[in-house]
Parts: C-alpha cells; structure tokens; sequence
C-alpha cells in the first residue's frame, strides 16, 4: 500500500524486541545516529496499546555518533542509548545491556564472548555464554546513604545505591505480594535529586533473595537488572556483610548476582523475540 507521499507500508525504521526475565525492550538499530528518537516516539513506542509495548527502548549506536557520550568510552564501540517509557534517559540498563549483546552477536556486529558496549555509565563488559545466559560487570555497587519509602501506611527504610543509576533498595519482611505498587512510592529529592528506582527486598533462604521493583521513568516493571544488584547489596548489609552471591528471584524470573570488593556482576538470560519494521507513516507521526 503507497501513502500519498509515496512511502509504502513497512518502510520505516527496523525494530526488534526482546526482553531479560521480562523487562522488555524496543531495540532500534541506528548505527550512524539518524534517527530523531524524541521523548514523543519513544513513548509512542513503549505504549502497549498504540505502538509495540515495552519497558524502554535500546537505541543501537557507535559512540562515535553520539555528542552526549561519555570520554571514557571509545567512538568504536557500540553504545546503548537506553530511554524509559516516558522518554527519559538513564544511565544504565542491566537487562536491556544483556539484550543489546545479543542482538549485536545475532546481528554479526560482534562475535560470541566478551563485548564491550558503551553506555552513560561507561564501558561494560558483557559475556555472552554458551548456555544462553549473559553476564554483564555492573561496575562498583556504591552504597551511599540511607533513606526510606513508604507504601500505603507502611514505611520502608533502605539503602541507597549507585549502579550509574540511582536506586533505593528496602529489605522487609512484609509479604511483597500485598504491596500496591501501582502508583509512585515517595522518596527524598534530597537524596535522590533525578529520582530513583525502588526496590522491596525479601530474604527467602540461604543466598536468596525475592524482589519487586517500581523503576524510574517506567512503573513497576517484571525486572530490573541494576535493580537486582542494588538488591543485593541490600541484602548483604542486611546481613552484615558487603561482598556476597545471591539468587535473586524477580516476577519474570530469576537472575544471579556477585557483588565483590571491585565491582558487581549479573548474569541471566536475555532474549529476542521478534523483528519488523515501524510502518513510516505511524513513525513520522509518533
Ligand atoms: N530496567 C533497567 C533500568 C532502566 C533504567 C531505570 N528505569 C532508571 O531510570 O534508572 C535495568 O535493567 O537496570
């Protein structure tokens, strides 16, 4: 079908989606950094019901294109130029980093093992592993401070946490499922001046962890990867401890996370689902 501007049906920008333990993504394959991804597309995109449905979208972009990239990350490599479902950058995504791996070796942008790919928290090595699970170096878990949330007439005290992004991690033994997450848990803007990703942390055993997340710029979301580590932490300073391995359990599944004295480490599945194109009028008008 041609469009009075003479563009046909399906012509517009090559997507593909994927997901890690379900937070779930738009990839956008943009190697020279010409596509316009405004705050309106990138919602337009991530809306479940008028465009594809997703968590966030992973723009695929060599540094070299990008003016807002880091000086610590060489312009060869390829960068994730993460954006949440309201359109706000953040500097780090854990699942969509392990997705964004993938979809570069299925692409033969990058060959199976250790990858470095950019993003606005530096360079992260990322390991694409024979048994379909990728691991990515979070860098260093920072725990700066402490402060608190609250869910209904509960209050949550927690740690906070820089994984490049800020988050606010709560142990509790309160039963996770009785939460109402549906709307935004408060939390101090003096602490946390760009907002913050909160976690509710609940120890189930022996190295294991079960969590819910309520993400900056998105809602509550099935999983989040730096989220998972800010969790840890929480965890291991619950028990006295501030190096350690857990099993996190998250609502769209289970991922494994070692923070040590240099830096962190988060590995679990990723996974592409599909690829097509945006049919050019829907994109021109998004
Ligand atoms: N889901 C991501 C985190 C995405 C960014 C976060 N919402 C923020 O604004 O910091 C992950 O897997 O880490």
């Amino acid at each position: 079908m041609r469009y009075s501007d003479g563009a046909q049906f399906g012509e517009g920008p090559l997507f593909l989606k994927g997901h890690g333990t379900e937070n779930d993504f738009v990839i956008l394959p943009d190697p020279d950094g010409e596509l316009k991804l405004t705050d309106s597309r990138v919602q337009a995109l991530c809306d479940r019901r008028r465009g594809l449905g997703a968590d966030g979208v992973l723009r695929v972009v060599r540094t070299a294109a990008l003016e807002d990239a880091p000086d610590s990350v060489p312009g060869d490599v390829w960068f994730m130029d993460y954006r949440n479902a309201d359109g706000s950058v953040a500097e780090m995504c854990g699942n969509g980093v392990r997705v964004f791996a993938n979809y570069l070796v299925h692409a033969g942008l990058a060959e199976p093992g250790e990858i470095p790919v950019g993003t606005r928290a530096g360079v992260r090595p990322v390991v694409t592993r024979a048994d379909g699970r990728v691991t990515v170096d979070m860098g260093p878990a920072a725990l700066f401070g402490r402060s608190r949330t609250a869910v209904g007439k509960e209050n949550f005290p927690g740690v906070a946490v820089d994984l490049g992004n800020p988050h606010l991690a709560c142990v509790t033994e309160a039963d996770l499922d009785g939460l109402d997450l549906s709307s935004q848990p408060p939390f101090d803007p003096q602490v946390f001046p760009k907002g913050v990703n909160i976690e509710f942390v609940q120890r189930t055993g022996p190295g294991r962890v079960r969590m819910r997340v309520y993400e900056r710029g998105v809602g509550e979301t099935r999983s989040c990867g730096t989220g998972t580590v800010a969790a840890t932490v929480a965890a291991l300073d619950a028990d006295g401890a501030t190096t350690g391995h857990r099993i996190v359990d998250v609502p769209g599944g289970t991922v494994e996370v070692e923070v040590t004295e240099q830096t962190s480490t988060l590995t679990g599945p990723a996974v592409l689902v599909a690829a097509g194109r945006l049919d050019a009028l829907w994109w021109e008008l998004a």
